[in-house]
C-alpha cells in the first residue's frame, strides 16, 4: 500500500482541507496520514474563526510520521502563518521527501484568508524550493509574482516567474479566468496545456485541494508526473461534474473510486 500525507488545515464542513485531501487519498487507494497545521470553524458559506496550531506539535506530529512511517508523497495545503511555513520547511529539510506537492492556499471560496500576508515571503523563499510541482490558482499566482493575469501570454509569463522562486515545477491553474478552465504546466523546460471544458455550478468548494491531493495520490502510485496531472484533471472534471448542493454556499465536490476493483486490490 502506498502512502500519502497531508500538511494542511481542518475544514469542519468537510468539503476542503485536510478532509479533502483524505478523502482524495482513499478514493485512489492511498493510505493517507495528516498534520493539521490549524482548524477552521467553516462551512459552505463561510469561515467563522482559525485557531493556528502550535508550532512544536507540527514539528512532533511530522517528526512521528517520518521517524516510522515511509512516506511515498508530500501535499502541502494551508499553512496560515509565517510560523508555521517556517516549521514546516524546516522539518521537510530534515527528512527531505521525495515528492513535495505545494498547493499555496490563500483564500477560501467564501472570501476567507487562510494565509497572513506576512507568511507569503517565507513561502516564496522557504518552500517553493522544496517543491516538486506547486499549483497556485490565479489569484495566488499573482500574489507570488505580482504580475496581473488575464490573458495566455500572462499565463507564461508567471509560470516562468514562478519556476524561478525555486519549485521545479508549476501548474497555474485556469478555474478562475473567464472561459474555460484550461490549467497550465511548466517545468523549465516544457509547457503543456492541461484542458477543461466548464462545469457551471457554485458547488466548488474544495476543487483545489482535490486536484493537489489527486496528483499526490498518482506520484505516490508511481505515475510519471505528466500522467499523474491529466489523469488528476480528468478526477477533479469528475468531481466537479458530480458535486452537489450541502448547505447554503458552495457546496462540496463528490470524491469516488476512480479504478476498478481488480485494480484496488492490485495497490494493496
Ligand atoms: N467550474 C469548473 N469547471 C471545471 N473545472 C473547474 C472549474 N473550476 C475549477 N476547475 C478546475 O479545478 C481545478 C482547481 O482549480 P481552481 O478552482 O482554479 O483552484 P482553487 O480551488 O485553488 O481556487 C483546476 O484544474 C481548474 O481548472
Ligand atoms: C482548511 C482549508 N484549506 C483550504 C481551503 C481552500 O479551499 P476552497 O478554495 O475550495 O475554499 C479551505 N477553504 N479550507
Amino acid at each position: 500500500m502506498k502512502t500519502a500525507l497531508t500538511i494542511a488545515g481542518s475544514d469542519s464542513g468537510g468539503g476542503a482541507g485536510i478532509q479533502a485531501d483524505l478523502k482524495t487519498f482513499s478514493a485512489h487507494g492511498v493510505f493517507g496520514m495528516s498534520v493539521i497545521t490549524a482548524v477552521t470553524a467553516q462551512n459552505t458559506m463561510e469561515v467563522r474563526s482559525v485557531q493556528a496550531i502550535d508550532t512544536g506539535i507540527i514539528t512532533d506530529q511530522i517528526a512521528a510520521i517520518f521517524e516510522d512511517i515511509h512516506v511515498d508523497a508530500v501535499k502541502i495545503g494551508m499553512l496560515g502563518s509565517k510560523e508555521i511555513v517556517e516549521t514546516v520547511a524546516a522539518s521537510l529539510n530534515t527528512f527531505l521527501p521525495a515528492i513535495v506537492i505545494l498547493d499555496p492556499v490563500m483564500i477560501s471560496k467564501s472570501g476567507h484568508h487562510l494565509l497572513d500576508e506576512k507568511a507569503v515571503s517565507a513561502l516564496k523563499t522557504e518552500l517553493l524550493p522544496l517543491a516538486t510541482l506547486v499549483t497556485p490558482n490565479v489569484p495566488e499566482a499573482e500574489v507570488l509574482t505580482g504580475l496581473s493575469i488575464r490573458t495566455k501570454q500572462d499565463f507564461y509569463e508567471a509560470c516562468i516567474s514562478i519556476k524561478e522562486l525555486g519549485a521545479k515545477a508549476v501548474l497555474l491553474k485556469g478555474g478562475h479566468s473567464a472561459g474555460n478552465p484550461n490549467d497550465l504546466f511548466y517545468d523549465g523546460t516544457d509547457f503543456f496545456w492541461i484542458k477543461g471544458e466548464r462545469i457551471h455550478t457554485k458547488n466548488t468548494h474544495g476543487t483545489g485541494c482535490t486536484l493537489s491531493s489527486a496528483i499526490t495520490s498518482n506520484l505516490a502510485n508511481g505515475l510519471p508526473l505528466r500522467q499523474s496531472i491529466e489523469q488528476a484533471k480528468t478526477y477533479i472534471s469528475e468531481a466537479i461534474r458530480n458535486s452537489f448542493s450541502l448547505g447554503k454556499g458552495h457546496g462540496p465536490v463528490h470524491h469516488f473510486y476512480s479504478f476498478s476493483k481488480e485494480e484496488r486490490s492490485d495497490l494493496i
